[in-house]
C-alpha cells in the first residue's frame, strides 16, 4: 500500500502532478491538500477509474493537514507562490520559506518517516528550511529529502536535441549543483551516450538550460511559471523513487541533498567547498536515497568555472534557508 499526498494541489502544478499519480499504477492512496479548491479537484479525480482512492482536504483549523498527511509514506510539496517576469527564484523566499515551513512541520508531526519531495521555489532555501524544521523536530533523515531538480534535466535532453538533432529521449544529461540560475551546472562533457556539442553553440545551450524556467515566464505573461511540464519531471521523480521502493534497482536520478546525510555525500561536499546541500545523481532504493554519485572530478575546465560561480549563489541561498529556521547567535 502507497499512500502519497499532494501539499498545494489545486495549483498550476499540483492539478497536473496529482493527475499523473491518480492514474500511475503504483500509488494506492492519493490525499490532496491546499488552502483553497481540494473539494471540486478531488471529486473530479476521483472519478477516474484507476486503482487510487482519491481523499481531498482544506485546513479546517490544522485538522486538514494531520488528516491529509496521517500514514503517508511520500509528500510532494509545490505549494507557494510561482514568479513573475522581472522576479528571481529568491524573490519568492519572502512568501514560500513560510509555507515550506509550515507544512514540513505537518510532515515531522502527522507522517514523520515519508519521503518528502520539495518542488516550491526557491529550492536552493527551501529544502534547506524543511531539513532544519525536521531536525527540530528530530525525524531528519537525510536520505528521504529531496529537493526536486528533474524539471532541469528534463530541459537539458530537450535543449541538447534541438542543437545537435535527433529525439530529446535520445540524451541524458547530468546537471548538478542548484535549481536558479548560474547555481544550475550542466556537464555536457557527460551527457550519454557521448555527445560533441559544436563549440559555437556551447555557450547559449548553457544558458538555455539555466534560465529555462525564464523562458517559460515570460512567455506566460505574468501568470506564472512552468507548471505541466514541472508536473511531467515532478512525476518522474516520484515514480523513480516508488519503483526504487517497490525493489527495481539501479534507478538513478539527480536531487538536491544533504550531502553529509547520504552515502558518498561527505566527499562531494568536499570537492564542492563545504557546501552542505548540493543537486547530484543519486541512486534510489527501498529506503530512499542510496548513495550519491560524484560527476564532478570528470568536470572539463569550462565546467568547472561554471561549478564555481554555482558555490558561490548556493552558499548564500543555503545559508538563508538554514537561517530561516535556526538564527546562528552572534
Ligand atoms: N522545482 C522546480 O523545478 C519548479 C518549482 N516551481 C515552484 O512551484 C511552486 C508552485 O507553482 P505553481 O503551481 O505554478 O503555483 P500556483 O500558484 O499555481 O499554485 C500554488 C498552490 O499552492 C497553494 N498554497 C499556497 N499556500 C499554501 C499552504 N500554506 N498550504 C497548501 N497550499 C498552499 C495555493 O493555494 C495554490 O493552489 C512555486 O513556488 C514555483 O516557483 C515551479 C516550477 C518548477
Ligand atoms: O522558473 C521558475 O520560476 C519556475 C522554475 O523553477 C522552473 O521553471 O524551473
Amino acid at each position: 500500500m502507497v499512500k502519497a499526498a499532494v501539499l498545494g494541489a489545486s495549483g498550476g502544478i499540483g492539478q497536473p502532478l496529482s493527475l499523473l499519480l491518480a492514474i500511475s499504477p503504483l500509488v494506492d492512496e492519493l490525499s490532496l491538500y491546499d488552502v483553497v479548491n481540494t473539494p471540486g479537484v478531488g471529486a473530479d479525480l476521483s472519478h477516474i477509474n484507476s486503482k487510487a482512492n482519491v481523499t481531498a482536504f482544506l485546513p479546517e483549523g490544522g485538522e486538514g493537514l494531520e488528516k491529509a498527511l496521517t500514514g503517508c509514506d511520500i509528500v510532494v510539496i509545490p505549494a507557494g507562490i510561482p514568479r513573475k517576469p522581472g522576479m528571481t527564484r529568491d524573490d519568492l523566499f519572502k512568501i514560500n520559506a513560510g509555507i515550506v515551513r509550515d507544512l514540513v512541520t505537518g510532515v515531522a508531526k502527522f507522517c514523520p518517516k515519508a519521503f518528502v519531495l520539495i518542488i516550491s521555489n526557491p529550492v536552493n532555501s527551501t529544502v534547506p528550511i524543511a531539513a532544519e524544521v525536521l531536525k527540530k523536530h528530530d525525524v531528519f533523515d537525510a536520505t528521504k529529502l529531496f529537493g526536486v531538480t528533474s524539471l532541469d534535466v528534463v530541459r537539458a535532453s530537450t535543449f541538447v536535441a534541438a542543437v545537435v538533432g535527433g529525439s530529446p529521449t535520445d540524451y541524458k544529461v547530468p546537471v548538478v549543483g542548484g535549481h536558479s540560475g548560474e547555481t544550475i551546472v550542466p556537464l555536457l562533457s557527460q551527457i550519454t551516450p557521448k555527445t560533441e556539442i559544436p563549440s559555437d553553440k556551447l555557450e547559449a545551450l548553457v544558458k538555455r538550460i539555466q534560465f529555462g524556467g525564464d523562458e517559460v515566464v515570460k512567455a506566460k505573461d505574468g501568470t506564472g511559471s512552468a507548471t505541466l511540464s514541472m508536473a511531467y519531471a515532478g512525476f518522474k521523480f516520484a515514480e523513480s523513487l516508488l519503483r526504487a521502493v517497490k525493489g527495481e534497482t539501479l534507478i538513478i536520478e539527480p536531487t538536491y541533498i544533504f550531502l553529509e546525510g547520504v552515502a558518498g555525500g561527505q566527499k562531494i561536499k568536499d570537492t564542492v567547498g563545504g557546501l552542505d546541500f548540493f543537486a547530484v545523481p543519486v541512486e534510489l532504493g527501498p529506503s530512499g536515497a542510496v548513495r550519491a554519485i560524484n560527476p564532478l572530478p570528470q568536470a572539463n575546465d569550462y565546467e568547472k568555472a561554471l561549478l564555481e560561480e554555482a558555490k558561490k549563489g548556493l552558499a548564500g541561498n543555503i545559508a538563508k534557508g538554514t537561517e530561516f529556521i535556526t538564527p546562528t547567535s552572534n
